[in-house]
């Protein structure tokens, strides 16, 4: 029978000031699916590698096959497949664990049916699966996940996603600490209502952000890498938030932030060996309020999902 396999990279959401607009996506990891064609219709969730059992095999509960049952839909196709996940990203972590998978599910899934889509119209079905996962759908892990570099949300409706240049030289250092943060919990602190003068702070930093990346202006990128609208809640959540910020940033980082919901970390920096310094410092950080973390480092992934192998 025939099959696909595909991989879709782990992503940092928000990238601090982008609440729910901003994200890039990052080399060190992410999730793999292989699809296999059926006689008959139907999606089968066969099995789940590297999620210690704790994910869903039904389908409708499963990201893989909600984004791909979307698609189906849209195409008003009844064509059956087995998918098989490989989980290669932590689970409630803010690296966009749950959006990896349904961008790799999507990416084998188009090339299983011939690319009836271009890539980046596979968004709407990532979102679907985004709303089952989370409770909202997003779109700024998705984005990049399937996207490749920074991405930039726009408007959700009608979705208008714009990829950013990513300045040749920043690295991107994760601290991921050993608990769970539920993206649902992590939204459920969050206000309703923001003070004026926080969206102007806001807007302000988001547009400097863009235009710090366009034109590779690192000063820019660290004066913008600021947020006045979720971080406030969510540090509250985060046990040691405050002093790992000063540790990072005394390391040397442009700007750092809650990656996505949480608990990871994100840093940005100049240079690998600036990107190394600051993990090096979040780390011992860390370990003094008692919390393990790992680290990782990575360059921007510029090239989102891809095929890795069909037969
Ligand atoms: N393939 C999947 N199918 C269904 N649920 C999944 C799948 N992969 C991850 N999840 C779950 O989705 C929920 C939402 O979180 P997810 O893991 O995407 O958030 P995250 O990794 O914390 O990232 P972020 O905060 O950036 O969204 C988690 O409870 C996680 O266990
Ligand atoms: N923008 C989303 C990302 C979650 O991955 C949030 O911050 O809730």
């Amino acid at each position: 029978m025939r099959s696909v396999k595909a991989f879709a990279p782990a992503t940092v959401a928000n990238v601090s000031c982008g609440f729910d607009i901003l994200g890039f996506a990052i080399d060190a990891m992410g999730d793999t699916v292989e699809l296999v064609l059926k006689d008959e219709p139907g999606l089968v969730v066969v099995s789940i590698d590297g999620d210690g059992g704790k994910l869903p095999l039904e389908a409708e509960k499963n990201t893989c096959a909600v984004a791909i049952q979307a698609m189906l839909d849209e195409l008003d196709s009844k064509v059956g497949m087995n998918i098989y996940l490989t989980k290669g990203l932590p689970l409630g972590s803010g690296m966009g664990s749950s959006a990896a998978s349904a961008v790799a599910a999507l990416a084998a899934a188009n090339r299983l049916l011939g690319d009836p889509f271009e890539k980046k119209d596979l968004l709407p079905f990532a979102i679907a699966a985004e709303k089952v996962a989370c409770g909202a759908g997003h779109a700024d892990n998705v984005a990049p996940s399937l996207l490749g570099g920074f991405v930039l949300v726009r408007d959700y409706h009608p979705l208008d996603v714009i990829k950013l240049p990513v300045p040749q030289g920043l690295y991107c250092t994760l601290l991921h600490p050993h608990y769970e943060l539920k993206t649902a919990d992590s939204r459920s602190v969050l206000r309703d209502q923001i003070p004026m003068k926080h969206a102007t702070i806001q807007s302000g930093n988001v547009a400097g952000l863009i235009a710090g990346l366009y034109e590779s202006d690192f000063e820019l990128i660290s004066r913008s890498l600021r947020d006045v609208i979720a971080e406030p809640y969510r540090a509250v959540l985060l046990p040691g938030f405050y002093e790992v910020r000063e540790a990072l940033k005394s390391a040397g980082a442009l700007g750092m932030g809650i990656s996505g919901s949480g608990p990871t970390l994100f840093a940005l920096s100049r240079g690998k060996e600036t990107a190394e310094a600051v993990g090096e410092a979040g780390k011992k950080m860390f370990s003094k309020i008692g919390l393990e973390v790992d680290v990782y480092f990575s360059e921007i992934n510029t090239q989102g999902a891809y095929i890795v192998e069909e037969k």
